[in-house]
């Protein structure tokens, strides 16, 4: 970026860093580490922080104050917050900071709260988010090497810092913020590209816009190889762990790095992530509170992972590829202190005691959850199947091209593409489909004249048989089931990435069309000219088919959790907002977080739906006041 538009910056933020909303900065505000006693010092006095994760891009804006209003009444005195990158620039050089996405209205809401604030910008975040926070477009340059010194990488994240850190400028702790401390990168040190030009390079950006006091820190997993590739000179080293390992060794770790200096847990995780087709994790809660409290009488400071999770609304979600590629599920609930409708558990409660014994919490009660309703059933008809509607989801018509093309090359980013061609020749008897690079990423639906004839999946499924006569369309509908977000493979391409072969015929000649169906839906379809289907037969298809269904307003707009109970799997919008993918043949996730404010309580509420397999004979959903998982999903 040029060294003139880096000085219009920098003057820039330093004009506003000398108050923040009106109020003089006293000289006396300060943070900074105590190498000598072992301790964070605020203000000059000792100080011990303890936190909890909350990701203000997985709650919607208007539950923002009632969750951390329960951290602080929980005891906390700081909380960890994640910037995702793609959140706030989706498209390249588009920025977007307002409503779900206003991180300088949700560090008020902290401020005002009284709750300290330790900053993750990454520009990696990991979080099992959609390839990590790292916005797709930046696959758009092939071979790129993310999250390191490449120079495509690198001038698009100086952009993107150049845009961010002058907007949390103002809110550090030393500039009348409550922004305390700022991580670098995240656990780098798991990456394989140990690339210390990257990390040197972030250093001197945050330094730059940050300016010499704030404390900058980076997080990293618990052996020597990480802390090795995952530190550096002028950051501070911190761990993060779990129950099941030993304290003394963790920190021990971390004092190989940081001789002096405070005890750090960065992640001390509450709960655990769900993939889907995985058994439910969870954590005990007595065994939190008692690791919690063996850490904090050794003085360390602590941030609990998470404190309140959240939902991986519309396609956020993130994946991990470890021995097969594995989708997170849409709720992000973690197992934590607070549910994912930010409801206090027992092992809030249970956390809450620990703190008692080493910091005053707050009097009064802690604030009760949310109130549920169950608006009971609501029955849905047939809007058509997928390849019927692509005059209306797809308005720009194919894009032809002999091969096939990925997301990436046709620029649509999540969702759903849909891959057309026609049957080469007939094949009376079952000719195997197959993807023989492993191409499908990462399940594909596949119709032959409009029937739904079966799927294949990344890793799991390359090969299906079709049978049909030369001339007939086959149809093949793609869906991102999110990105990696940990590892070698967060370069994570989507769509058709190789050919694939039909008997001994490659496949060519393709139309491909890209889907905007989110678009679409926000705009008011399927309901907005629903008289086209009032005499819509009510049975239900088998394939990538699209139903609606209105509930009724009923004065009400609560919580509420929608149960798809003889559905497969898709995706589900309610008055056009994508509640994300719902998975009940698989589970372990049965229900759908519906955040009330999401409800109209006096006009009908539109929902709906993309079933990618198969419908119920009832064509009935379920909304209920409770969340509901299968705890047997997965493998034994
Ligand atoms: C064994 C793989 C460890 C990967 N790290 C994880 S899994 C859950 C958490 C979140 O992703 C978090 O964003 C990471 O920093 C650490 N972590």
């Amino acid at each position: 970026m040029a060294a003139a538009a880096f000085l219009f910056l920098f003057a820039g933020s330093f004009a506003f860093s000398s108050h923040l909303s009106g109020n003089l900065v006293s000289a006396s505000r300060s943070f900074s580490i105590d190498y000598k006693n072992n301790y964070f010092l605020k203000d000059g006095k000792p100080f011990q922080y303890i936190s909890g994760s909350i990701h203000y891009s997985r709650i919607p804006r208007y539950y923002w104050k009632d969750r951390l209003v329960k951290m602080y009444m929980t005891g906390l005195n700081a909380i960890q917050v994640y910037v995702p990158w793609n959140f706030h620039e989706a498209t390249q050089g588009v920025y977007n900071f307002t409503g779900d996405r206003d991180l300088e209205y949700f560090l008020k809401l902290a401020n005002q709260t009284g709750l300290l604030v330790i900053l993750r910008p990454g520009p990696y975040i990991c979080a099992e988010w959609e390839m990590g926070g790292l916005p797709a477009w930046l696959l758009q340059k092939p071979n790129i090497i993310l999250r390191s010194a490449d120079t495509d990488y690198l001038d698009a994240v100086d952009n993107w810092l150049a845009v961010l850190l002058p907007k949390i400028k103002p809110w550090l702790y030393t500039n009348g913020g409550n922004i305390i401390t700022v991580q670098v990168e995240n656990e780098y040190g798991s990456y394989y590209a140990c690339d210390f030009n990257y990390m040197r390079h972030l250093r001197t950006m945050f330094r730059f816009f940050l300016g010499e006091d704030v404390v900058l820190f980076t997080t990293d997993g618990n052996t020597d190889k990480e802390m090795t590739c995952g530190t550096l000179d002028g950051l501070y080293a911190t761990v993060d762990f779990g129950t099941d390992t030993n304290i003394s060794d963790a920190f021990k770790r971390q004092r190989r790095f940081e001789p002096q200096g405070p005890l750090v847990n960065s992640e001390f995780y509450t709960g655990w992530l769900d993939h889907w087709e995985d058994q439910h994790a969870v954590v005990d809660a007595q065994k939190v509170s008692r690791v919690l409290g063996e850490m904090l009488t050794m003085g360390a400071n602590v941030n609990m992972y998470m404190f309140e999770g959240g939902t991986n609304f519309g396609y956020w979600n993130g994946a991990d590829h470890d021995t097969r590629f594995r989708s997170v599920v849409t709720s992000y609930d973690y197992d934590a202190p607070l549910t994912e409708a930010g409801d206090p558990t027992d092992k809030l409660l249970a956390i809450r005691d620990v703190i008692k014994q080493f910091r005053e919490v707050p009097s009064g009660p802690m604030p009760p959850a949310t109130p549920k309703f169950a608006y009971g059933f609501v029955m849905l008809k047939k809007v058509g199947n997928i390849s019927s509607l692509l005059d209306t989801i797809s308005p720009l018509g194919p894009v032809r091209s002999e091969y096939p093309l990925t997301f990436e090359e046709m620029k649509q980013y999540y969702g759903y593409m849909l891959y057309h061609t026609t049957l080469p020749q007939d094949l009376s008897e079952p000719t195997p489909l197959i993807s023989p690079l492993n191409g499908v990423h990462d399940r594909a639906y596949v119709s032959v004249n409009g029937v739904f004839r079966g799927l294949l999946q990344r890793d799991t499924a390359l090969v299906m048989n079709v049978t049909g006569q030369q001339g007939d369309t086959l149809d093949i509908l793609v869906e991102n089931m999110g990105r990696v977000n940990f590892g070698s493979k967060i370069n994570d391409y989507k769509g058709l990435l190789s050919n694939l072969i039909l008997g001994k015929d490659t496949l060519t000649d393709w139309k491909i069309y890209s889907l905007d169906i989110d678009g679409t839906i926000s705009q008011g379809w399927p309901h907005s000219d629903n008289q086209r289907f009032l005499s819509q037969q009510r049975e239900p298809s088998v394939g990538p088919t699209f139903y609606m269904g209105t509930l009724q307003p009923n004065g009400l707009a609560w919580d509420t959790f929608l149960r798809l109970n003889g559905w497969t799997k898709g995706q589900v919008w309610i008055n056009g907002v994508n509640l994300g993918r719902y998975w009940p043949a698989s589970g372990p996730q049965q229900t759908l977080y519906i955040p009330g404010p999401l409800l109209s309580t006096s006009l009908p509420n539109n929902i709906t739906l993309l079933e990618l397999e198969g419908a119920p004979e009832h064509l009935r959903v379920l909304f209920m006041d409770r969340p509901q998982l299968n705890f047997t999903a997965g493998k034994s």
